[in-house]
């Protein structure tokens, strides 16, 4: 089932905390909200839920309206980082409660629940622990039956706000492969809140880029990534090196270096601008021919099959280049040395607009 919102805000008294939200989760996607904190992320999910109101806007589940509905009238499964289990229930008792609590007329059978929930914890194999209590549980074991229990009614919907933030990191990107599959399998329609860029790049069909109450921009992870509509975006997935520059005659200057307009790029906005080059986008060589700027190396960290090298640009400004690590090898470049770097791609923003220039 698919979620609309339309024109959606919500003010704390004076705080707008979320400003004209539009969105779209099509069916059986696997969509991501990620911002930094305070941005509403959990807000948004929550008024989806049907757990917060909002003050005007509208809520669709597939083509009905929702706003006016309550939260047990929405039929969503929720996980959440604290959500914790009830903990006088086994593990089963847990899973199988929002089956024993429907209206006697859709229960199932004691004998149904039961294979449900069985079929559930093998799925999120944990079956061996059915008849333990959520003390005798890791924290991702928690989840995992979190997750289950939210399952069990066969939701539509399945909202998730930081469903692992409280886990280590091996045990999270363990449980976010897992999310995954389970989300497949279930064929649900699944919301995840987080602020961690790697988890929503890794398990996401779309991501939902938000900030102050804002949605900045929507696309998959390579799309945000290649082709960020503004410089929050740019600057807020991955890595990237700034520059402080201008548009002069069409031209992109940067200390001494010009470059010119692209002209089926359209047309530069005269004035300020300031350019953006991912650590992958630079090339690294002992030749000047062609070079942006030139820096010198002070550190190289070997990272398996990747090489950071990091340096200082003639105003003191630290740049960070990353290569594959046979170009390194073939270089062997040295500690203190003066390079030259040549960008394969610069994002330009003016004040105006947004211009993508390609080398
Ligand atoms: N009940 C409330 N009363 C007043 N302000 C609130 C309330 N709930 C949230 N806010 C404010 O709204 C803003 C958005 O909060 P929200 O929890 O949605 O952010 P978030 O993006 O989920 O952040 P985090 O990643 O830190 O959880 C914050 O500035 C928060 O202080």
């Amino acid at each position: 089932m698919s979620i609309t919102i339309k024109n959606l805000n919500k003010s704390f008294g004076d705080f707008h905390a979320l400003q004209n939200i539009n969105l779209q989760v099509p069916t059986g996607a696997l969509v991501s909200l990620l911002g930094p904190s305070g941005c509403g992320k959990t807000t948004l999910l929550r008024i989806i839920a049907g757990l917060e109101t909002h003050n005007n806007g509208e809520i669709y589940f597939g083509e009905q309206e929702v706003s006016n509905k309550s939260v047990r009238e929405r039929g969503v499964g929720f996980v959440f980082q604290n959500y914790a289990l009830f903990r006088h229930m086994t593990v089963f008792d847990n899973v199988a409660f929002g089956l024993q609590v429907l209206p006697k007329s859709q229960r199932p059978s004691k004998a149904d629940i039961a294979e449900r929930v069985h079929e559930l914890l093998k799925m999120v194999q944990l079956d061996w622990l059915s008849k333990s209590y959520p003390h005798q549980l890791s924290g991702g074991q928690r989840q995992r039956v979190a997750l289950a229990r939210a399952l069990a009614v066969k939701p539509k919907l399945l909202l998730l706000d930081e469903p692992f933030g409280a886990l280590d990191a091996k045990v999270r990107k363990e449980l976010r492969q897992w999310l995954r599959d389970i989300h497949h399998e279930f064929n649900v329609t699944s919301l995840l809140v987080t602020h961690d860029q790697e988890e929503a790049l890794e398990i996401s069909d779309q991501i939902v880029v938000m900030n102050h109450g804002k949605v900045e921009q929507v696309g998959s992870g390579a799309a945000l990534y290649d082709a960020p509509d503004n410089a929050f975006v740019t600057e807020f997935l991955g890595e990237v090196n700034r520059f402080e520059g201008y548009i002069e005659r069409g031209d992109l200057v940067i200390g001494n270096f010009r470059y010119p307009e692209v002209p089926q790029q359209g047309k530069w906005h005269e004035g300020t601008a300031t350019a953006y080059i991912r650590p992958h986008e630079f090339s690294i060589a002992r030749e000047a021919q062609g070079a942006m700027l030139q820096a010198q190396i002070h550190h190289i960290s070997v990272l398996g099959p990747i090489v950071r090298v990091s340096l200082y640009d003639q105003t003191g400004q630290d740049i960070e280049v990353m290569m594959p690590h046979q170009h390194h090898q073939a270089h062997q470049f040295k500690l203190g040395e003066q390079v030259y770097l040549t960008p394969s791609h610069i994002s330009v923003f003016t004040q105006k607009d947004m211009v993508d220039y390609v080398i």
